[in-house]
């Protein structure tokens, strides 16, 4: 199933307010406050550093998305490198549940995980940058989930488009459900400018009043306040395209003022800056049986003004 969504920003502006320096840079020159070089991995397309994509191994997170120079990943200044905490901002991976879970922390391990990566950056013979990042259960998995899984991450970076896939492999005896996410944290210039395209008359359920249920008659979805809503079954068509597959879930979120300032990962000043548009399974869950397995995905282009 491939279904599309568009996020736009209000305007390119957004998108030059770029760092001038790659992430690694940045780890590099202040090591205290992100992440250790060791635990990052970047994919490079182009010898200029200008189409890049940077993981991090906690999570498999990825922190930064650049596009010809063009950094269209939000990433918090106030983000946490321990190796323990989610890394607030980039796309963090939600697996094996979306938002509280009763068996262990909100919106699962995965995110939470140290990855292995799999397969290093190297190009494949379309020429797109790839690398696969993996996540078997292991004793501390089980002990919240006791499931047997294997997770496999994989990348796709050309010079437009990122895409990711995440495969979830059913390797033990019985049957599992679960529910998962690409969190995808977009960077924008003022919120209040962007607009999100394909929601319209779609069901969604507001977290934000009271989990009620809701039905978006906009055509293009816009910012003003608090926003928590959980778009099911998104299948129609700015500046990046969101194209999915097996993903027919679409959340919406942005924390606003007094969320922002609850947040200790998060600078109080940021909430204008960013809008997560996230893609997953997440209005029913998915049920594997002994040796099956389920894959999804995100394509994410950047086009052109
Ligand atoms: O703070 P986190 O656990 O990273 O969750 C951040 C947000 O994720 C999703 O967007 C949920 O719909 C929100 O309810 C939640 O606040």
């Amino acid at each position: 199933m491939e279904c599309s969504l568009w996020f736009a920003f209000e305007t390119i502006e957004a998108l030059k307010t770029v760092r001038a320096s790659s992430l690694v840079d940045e780890v590099q020159s202040s090591p205290n406050k992100m992440a250790a070089v060791k635990d990052i991995v970047t994919l490079v397309l182009d010898k200029d550093h200008k189409t890049t994509v940077t993981v991090h191994l906690h999570g498999a997170t990825v922190l930064a998305w650049k596009a010809q120079g063009k950094e269209i990943i939000f990433l918090s200044e106030g983000a946490v490198y321990d190796n323990k905490k989610a890394i607030r901002g980039g796309i963090p991976l939600v697996f094996p549940s979306f938002g509280p879970w009763e068996l262990g922390p909100q919106h699962g391990f995965a995110r939470i995980s140290r990855w292995k990566l799999e397969k290093k950056p190297e190009k494949d013979d379309s020429g797109a940058m790839t690398a696969v990042f993996t996540l078997n259960d292991n004793k501390d998995t089980r002990k919240m989930w006791d499931h047997k899984f294997k997770l496999t991450y994989t990348l796709y970076l050309t010079e437009k488009t990122f895409k990711t896939t995440l495969k979830v492999d059913n390797t033990g005896k019985e049957t599992f459900t679960f529910t998962t996410l690409l969190h995808t944290y977009f960077r924008t210039d003022d919120v209040t400018k962007a607009t999100v395209s394909g929601l319209q008359g779609l069901e969604y359920v507001d977290k934000v009043h009271g989990d009620g249920k809701f039905t978006e008659d906009r055509e293009l979805v816009t910012v003003a306040g608090e926003v928590d809503r959980a778009y099911a079954g998104v299948t129609g068509g700015g500046k990046v395209l969101m194209e999915k597959a097996n993903l027919p879930d679409t959340v919406v979120w942005n924390p606003w003022v007094d969320k922002a300032k609850a947040m200790g990962d998060f600078r109080d000043d940021e909430y204008p800056s960013m809008l997560c548009v996230e893609a997953g399974h997440v209005a029913t869950p998915l049920s594997l049986g002994a040796g099956q397995s389920f894959t999804g995905s995100q394509t994410l282009t950047l086009m052109d003004e």
